[in-house]
């Protein structure tokens, strides 16, 4: 079956790509990326500095998905740039940049210098990590966000998508997809970043899992596949001229079928890939098609966002 899509009238080859975090934040990483089986790829959320981020343990897979709390480790924002310059546009997947400013000042720098370099690569800037102490994340601020967009989408000028955490509630959907629906170039949402804060604790030791924050980290993996599917159908009834990238408890074809049929134009992967590594996506592929070709369905637009209901 054909796993062709495209973001914002740019194609990918097929619709998985890495979440943003994981298998990204060094050449190396990016390179293994590239050379596998995804149908694109993107980068660590990059800060104006370079970071360390938390205290290792600061990651862990749990029963049914993981938890981090890695608080931003990048390289800077002029690495990624450095990456994006010499990147080889002319591979069949394309480059997504995330961006995750520890400021509005620091995105709207960042932003600047992207947009000045004027490369074929597209922004994903992160409204959503739950990780850095001291600071609440943009997502679940909505008067925040929507200046930061209202800032943000002239400068950025082409098409470019934010990356949103869960949201839990029927009002906030609306509300997001209202601020979303005036910034006419941000061309899509990637739904969901981790469910932030939850804790892990070790039964045996009565000791949380993780170092920082006293243990509280964002949660992924199978255990939030329900609450991703909402969110990427949610905004998909909301913002119909817009597009979303699902993310969120996909482990196999099955889980990636069940994103699109919630509306989904393309599909991220954060822990499976953490755990499976990046042969991950040659199964995935394998997987969807073979599903896709049960059911009948030759490529993905037959089958996008068309979930039923009773
Ligand atoms: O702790 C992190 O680095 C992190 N972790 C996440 O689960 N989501 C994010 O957007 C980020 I920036």
């Amino acid at each position: 079956a054909d796993l062709s899509t495209n973001i914002a009238g740019v194609p990918l080859p097929n619709v998985f790509f890495n979440a943003s975090g994981v298998w990204c934040q060094h050449e190396h990483e990016l390179q293994a990326l590239l050379e596998s089986q995804s149908g694109s790829l993107i980068t660590k959320s990059a800060t104006f500095e370079p970071r360390e981020g938390n205290p290792s343990p600061r990651y862990l897979p749990i029963p049914n998905g993981s938890i981090n709390s890695m608080g931003l480790p990048n390289e800077g924002y002029e690495y990624y740039l450095n990456y994006a310059r010499k990147f080889d546009y002319s591979h069949t997947k394309p480059l997504f940049i995330s961006l995750s400013g520890l400021s509005l000042a620091d995105n709207v720098k960042m932003v600047e210098a992207f947009v000045a370099a004027d490369l074929p690569c597209m922004l994903e800037i992160n409204f959503s990590c739950p990780n850095v102490p001291g600071k609440p994340q943009l997502g679940y601020d909505i008067e925040a966000m929507d200046n930061a967009l209202a800032t943000l989408a002239p400068l950025v000028k082409k098409p470019f998508g934010i990356k949103l955490p869960p949201y839990f509630d029927i009002a906030h959907f609306d509300q997001v997809a209202g601020v979303c629906q005036k910034y006419d170039n941000l061309a899509f949402l990637t739904c969901v970043n981790s469910v932030g804060n939850g804790l892990a604790i070790d039964f045996e030791t009565e000791t949380a899992l993780i170092k920082p924050k006293d243990g509280f980290g964002g949660l992924g993996g199978a255990m939030i596949l329900n609450t991703a599917l909402a969110n990427v159908n949610a905004f998909h009834r909301r913002l119909p001229g817009k597009q979303v990238i699902g993310v969120g408890g996909v482990t196999s074809g099955k889980e990636a079928f069940l994103h699109i049929l919630a509306g989904a134009s393309a599909v991220q992967i954060g822990t499976q890939l953490k755990e499976e590594g990046p042969a991950l996506f040659e199964r995935l592929n394998k997987e969807l098609s073979d599903i896709m070709m049960a059911k009948g369905y030759n490529s993905i637009e037959d089958f996008r966002g068309k979930v039923k209901t009773l």
